[in-house]
């Protein structure tokens, strides 16, 4: 990246005896719809807070378009926040909500009033600019939020689990629009959330924390197909992990022994260490079953010992090794399942389905 819009540089943050943030190095390059993603406690609100100017780090420093704000309060910082809770002043319009931004930088009422009607229509909040936050629903008073955030033309905006009070199914049209308006803006998105599917649905980058630190740092496919470590691998859907043992690599492959079978994948995260057992990630759906061997990579023989019907598809248990317990799910088509029974079935998956994890 040659030029982020923002840089964290080594932001160390201690509460007491709990280390918030260690050392976290972060860039992010204008336009870019990034997500911070990962279990509670793990920093993530702490980031935000930082970013925000709400916190100061207790080391390290924020720089925004090369600039160091680190010590910088939040109105002297070309930054913009949506809460969880929306916080929108009850007692005044959306149209009055939307101008408080605007007043506080010190535009005049023809500049505010231009803007109003151009972020309003924008967002199509058009008809809702007399109206009070009472007297709209869910979906309307986030996106009277990110309108009043947008206002000001903030250079980064910070979202802290801003969908968190909606229900399942407005969640999902709220996260394409809040997708479709970050992309129509251009404008840097800082997300956060504990929720993996919202982050896969929306992001363009994903960072996984655990315990303060990046766990990993990339795309959501990359963090879905290759993740670099089991706590990325059971974060973010679900997934086979099979334990072995480590021979060797060949290539580019990486080569274990999974219940006397040998097995080859790819280390997203770097080889690990010999001498322990190592585990490896394998999707539900990147396993295919067949009645004779596969031409892939991986094939084992098992037994199908349960189904599950899912609607869009069916979840097969498969038994590998009865006696050692080696079990796998795979996800295949709901009308072509296999039934459960004793006639062993082949299972097959490629090098690349399979990520060996670092730890
Ligand atoms: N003001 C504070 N005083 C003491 N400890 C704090 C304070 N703020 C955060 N912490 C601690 O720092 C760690 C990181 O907190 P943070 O709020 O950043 O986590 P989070 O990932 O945002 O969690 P959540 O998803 O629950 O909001 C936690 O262990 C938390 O208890």
């Amino acid at each position: 990246m040659a030029d982020p819009l923002v840089r964290l540089d080594k932001i160390t943050k201690r509460f007491g005896d709990t280390t918030a943030l260690s050392e976290l190095d972060l860039d992010i390059a204008q336009g870019e719809f990034v997500t911070f993603l990962g279990p509670s406690g793990c920093g993530k609100s702490t980031t935000l807070r930082i970013l925000g100017g709400f916190e100061q780090p207790g080391s390290g420093r924020v720089l925004l378009r090369g600039d160091d704000v680190t010590r910088l309060p939040p109105e002297r910082r070309n930054v913009n926040m949506v809460f969880q809770d929306y916080a929108l002043f009850p007692h005044m319009t959306v149209k009055q909500n939307i101008a408080f931004g605007l007043e506080l930088k010190g535009m005049g009422k023809a500049e505010i009033a231009a803007r109003q009607d151009e972020i309003m229509s924008f967002l199509e909040l058009g008809a809702f600019g007399g109206r009070y936050p009472a007297q709209l629903s869910g979906g309307q008073r986030q996106r009277v939020a990110l309108a009043r955030a947008l206002a000001p033309d903030p250079a980064l905006l910070l979202l802290d689990e801003p969908l968190g009070a909606l229900d399942a199914k407005l969640r999902g049209q709220v996260q394409q629009e809040l997708k479709s308006i970050q992309r129509r803006t251009d404008k840097t998105f800082f997300f956060v959330t504990h929720d993996q599917e919202e982050a896969l649905t929306m992001s363009d980058r994903i960072v996984v924390m655990n315990k303060g630190k990046v766990e990993q740092d990339g795309t959501p496919e990359d963090l879905y197909f290759h993740p670099a470590s089991r706590f990325v691998a059971e974060f973010i859907g679900e997934t086979n992990l099979l334990t072995g043992d480590l021979r060797g690599t060949d290539g580019d492959a990486v080569v274990m022994d999974w219940f006397g079978q040998t097995l080859r994948g790819h280390a997203p995260g770097g080889i690990p260490q010999t001498g322990a057992p190592i585990t490896a990630s394998v999707r539900l759906e990147r396993l295919g079953c067949h009645a004779t061997r596969p031409a892939t990579a991986n094939a084992v023989q098992g037994r199908v010992v349960g189904k599950t019907f899912l609607g869009s598809r069916m979840a097969l248990d498969l038994l590998v090794d009865d006696a050692r317990g080696a079990r796998l799910r795979a996800y295949v088509d709901a009308r072509t399942g296999q039934s459960v029974g004793d006639a062993p079935v082949w299972i097959g998956w490629d090098e690349s389905s399979m990520a060996v994890l670092r730890d």
